[in-house]
C-alpha cells in the first residue's frame, strides 16, 4: 500500500498545488485519477514515484517512508507521455529497455521486446528518432513491462492513435488484472477508462474531492428527469433545463433513490458527465 500522510505542495511564490492530502492507495486496485488542467496530477503521481522531493508531509511504500528507502522506488514505476529521456534519447530501444531491467528487478524484458515488435516499433531504432505516438507507446511498453507492485500512468493514451489506444488498454487491463498490483491512470479521456478503473480519485483546488469505489459509484450516480416541476429530495449535484422538462443530477444512496416515486424517470450518470457537474460547473454557480 502507499499511504499519502497531509501531503503539501507548493510551487514559487506560496502557490499551493497540494493542500493537506490524506490517500490511501491499495494493493490490487486500478485508480483512474481526474482533475482539470493544472489541478497537480502530475505533481502528485511525480510525489508518489519519488521525481518530486520538495514537499510537505509524508508518503510510506508498504510502512516504509519513500525518502528513506529508496528500494521502495524499484517498486514504483512512473511512466508519461510526454517522458523525454534527455540523454538517452540517443540510445537504442534495445539498450534502453536493458537500462529498465537494471532499474525494476523483475522487467520482463523478452515481454518488452515483444511488445515492440507487436506495435511494429524496430528495437534498434534510436528513441529521438521515432514517431511521436511512438515515443508514447515506448514508455507505455516499459510500465506494462516493468512488473512493479505500482505503476503509475500519467496521460497514458496521449498522441495515440484509435487503433493503438484501444491496443494500449487491452494489454493494460490484461496486464493489471492481478490482484498484487496496483496501478494509477491519470487522464482526461474518461470514458476511455471508465470500464478498466476500480476506483475514482478527483483532484480539484488542490484537494481529493472524491475517493470512491466504482461500483458505489453506479449505485450512487443518476440523471433523474421531472417534466412536472417536482425536485427530488436527494443530494443534487447539478441541473440542466430542457424546455419544461427539468434533469437532475444526483448522488445519493441508492436506497433514497430508490424511493423517489415514479414522477420522475431515472437514467445512469456516466463518470464523464458527474465529473463535469461536480468540478467544471461549479465554477460558473
Ligand atoms: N516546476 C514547476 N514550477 C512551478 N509551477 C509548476 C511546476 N510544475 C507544475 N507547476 C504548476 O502546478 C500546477 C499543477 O501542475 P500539474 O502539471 O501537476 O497539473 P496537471 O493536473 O497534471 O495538469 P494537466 O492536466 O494540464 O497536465 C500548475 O498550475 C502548474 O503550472
Amino acid at each position: 500500500m502507499i499511504e499519502i500522510r497531509n501531503l503539501t505542495k507548493e510551487y514559487e511564490h506560496g502557490r499551493e498545488v497540494l493542500g493537506d492530502i490524506d490517500l490511501k492507495l491499495e494493493r490490487g486496485r486500478i485508480y483512474g485519477l481526474f482533475g482539470r488542467n493544472g489541478a497537480g496530477k502530475t505533481t502528485l503521481l511525480k510525489i508518489l514515484s519519488n521525481q518530486i522531493v520538495n514537499y510537505k508531509g509524508e508518503i510510506s511504500y508498504e510502512g516504509e517512508k519513500i525518502t528513506e528507502n529508496r528500494n521502495s522506488l524499484k517498486h514504483i514505476c512512473y511512466v508519461s507521455s510526454d517522458e523525454n529521456y534527455g540523454y538517452f534519447e540517443n540510445f537504442e530501444l534495445v539498450k534502453l529497455l536493458k537500462n529498465n531491467a537494471l532499474l525494476y528487478e523483475n522487467f520482463d524484458l523478452d515481454g518488452a521486446l515483444a511488445l515492440l515488435k507487436e506495435f511494429d516499433i524496430i528495437d534498434y531504432d534510436k528513441y529521438k528518432n521515432l514517431s511521436r505516438g511512438n515515443k508514447v507507446l515506448f514508455n507505455l511498453i516499459v510500465g506494462l513491462s516493468a512488473n512493479c507492485d505500482f505503476t503509475i500512468f500519467d496521460e497514458p493514451a496521449n498522441g495515440l492513435d484509435a487503433i493503438n489506444r484501444t491496443k494500449f488498454y487491452k494489454l493494460f487491463s490484461e496486464t493489471f488484472d492481478d490482484e498484487n498490483r496496483t496501478a494509477v491512470v491519470a487522464t482526461h479521456i474518461i470514458d476511455e477508462v471508465e470500464n478498466y478503473i476500480t476506483d475514482i480519485l478527483i483532484l480539484d483546488e488542490s484537494k481529493i474531492i472524491f475517493n470512491e469505489k466504482i461500483e458505489d459509484f453506479e449505485e450512487k450516480a443518476f440523471t433523474i428527469t421531472s417534466n412536472d416541476g417536482l425536485k427530488p429530495n436527494l443530494n443534487i449535484i447539478g441541473e440542466d433545463s430542457l424546455g419544461t422538462t427539468k434533469i437532475y443530477y444526483v448522488y445519493d444512496e441508492k436506497e433514497k433513490i430508490d424511493r423517489i416515486g415514479s414522477n420522475y424517470r431515472i437514467s445512469k450518470l456516466d463518470l464523464q458527465k458527474f465529473f463535469i457537474k461536480i468540478v467544471g460547473e461549479k465554477q460558473n454557480e
